[in-house]
């Protein structure tokens, strides 16, 4: 193994800025499916042997690609992905954990659009990890325009790294609806208060959605046009229909399929998210005017 190398899995927009990011201070391998002209692009093979593994595929795709490509032999990992898997519902710590050990293992999370990051604009995040020494070790990497925390909270991280896609597509559904700036902080707030409830009931910490990887996450995403699921909200709020908004996006809007994981899990534990429930219907074909009214009168 490449010992103190560093590669990033994933060549998207969030891989490619946090290539970008990652390159200060040393230098940093990328990789993807097809080859890209980057610098310091290798083959995949070259970057399963490297220590350090930034690994920014989408949520749905994690499962099949560990299965066919990772071999676990000492690498440390930082989760980059925002999901949780729609066909069984599972977080993508418990995908991870059953190729590598959980002290191996870290998640980024907090407000960071790739578009920015890549200008080198500030930002803050979090590396939350069960082991101290990933976010120690994972923290010298980053250049000094991103301040990184430390928290152990991974459950919270992940819930509301996740959590927050789907609320950004109601909060994209009610621009698209011009229901006032009222009604979308109402959205975004009794959001907070849905996505703790449901992380509480798989032993999230509440400071995680007070702090970058809840709020700060949360209001980013669910108030601007730069994300994509905000615009997958606008989109449906306009009738146009989900494969149409997915084609002209061309990228990842993870909330999609989140919503259905939610769902899911919603009605397998019993926990009232009205919020999500809606958003899954909406994208099932719902009116998202029923949704309001429906909403309102719960
Ligand atoms: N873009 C952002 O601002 C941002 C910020 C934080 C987190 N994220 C998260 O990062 C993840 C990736 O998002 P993105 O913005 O890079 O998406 P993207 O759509 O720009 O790129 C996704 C990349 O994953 C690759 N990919 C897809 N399926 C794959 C597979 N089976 N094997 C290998 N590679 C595969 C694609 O080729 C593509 O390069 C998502 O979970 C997203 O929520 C994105
Ligand atoms: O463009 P989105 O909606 O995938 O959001 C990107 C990031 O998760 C923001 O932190």
């Amino acid at each position: 193994m490449k010992m103190g190398a560093i590669a990033v899995i994933g060549a998207g927009k969030w891989g490619q800025a946090l290539h970008f990011a990652l390159s200060f201070n040393q230098e940093c391998y990328i990789t993807s499916r097809t080859k890209k002209n980057i610098k310091n692009f290798v083959d995949l093979d070259f970057a399963l042997d490297c220590e350090y593994l930034v690994i920014a595929i989408p949520a749905q795709e994690i499962r099949a690609w560990l299965k066919q490509n990772f071999k676990f032999k000492g690498q440390k990992i930082l989760v980059a992905s925002k999901g949780i898997e729609a066909d069984t519902g599972a977080f993508l710590n418990d995908i991870y954990s059953s190729f590598i050990p959980d002290e191996n293992i870290g998640f980024i999370s907090g407000p960071s659009f790739a578009a920015e990051v890549i200008k080198a604009l500030p930002c803050a995040l979090v590396i939350n990890s069960v082991s101290k020494n990933i976010y120690e070790e994972y923290s010298k990497f980053f250049p000094n325009f991103i301040k990184t925390y430390y928290s152990s909270d991974v459950i919270g991280a992940e819930v509301a790294g996740a959590y927050k896609n789907v609320l950004a597509i109601a909060s994209g559904i009610c621009e698209g609806l011009e229901l006032g700036k009222n009604a979308q902080a109402s959205l975004i707030a009794r959001g907070l208060v849905e996505m703790y409830r449901f992380g509480k009931h798989f032993g999230a910490k509440e400071s995680s959605f007070l702090g970058l990887s809840g709020a700060g996450d949360l209001f980013l995403t669910a108030n601007s046009t730069m994300s994509r699921n905000y615009r997958v909200g606008l989109g449906l709020a306009k009738n146009r229909t989900l494969k149409d908004i997915l084609d002209d996006l061309g990228e990842v809007a993870e909330g999609v399929k989140t919503a259905f994981a939610i769902d899911k899990l919603s009605i397998q534990y019993d926990i009232y998210l009205p919020i999500a429930k809606e958003v899954k219907l909406i994208l099932e074909g719902k009116n998202p005017k029923d949704s309001l009214k429906d909403l309102l009168n719960k």
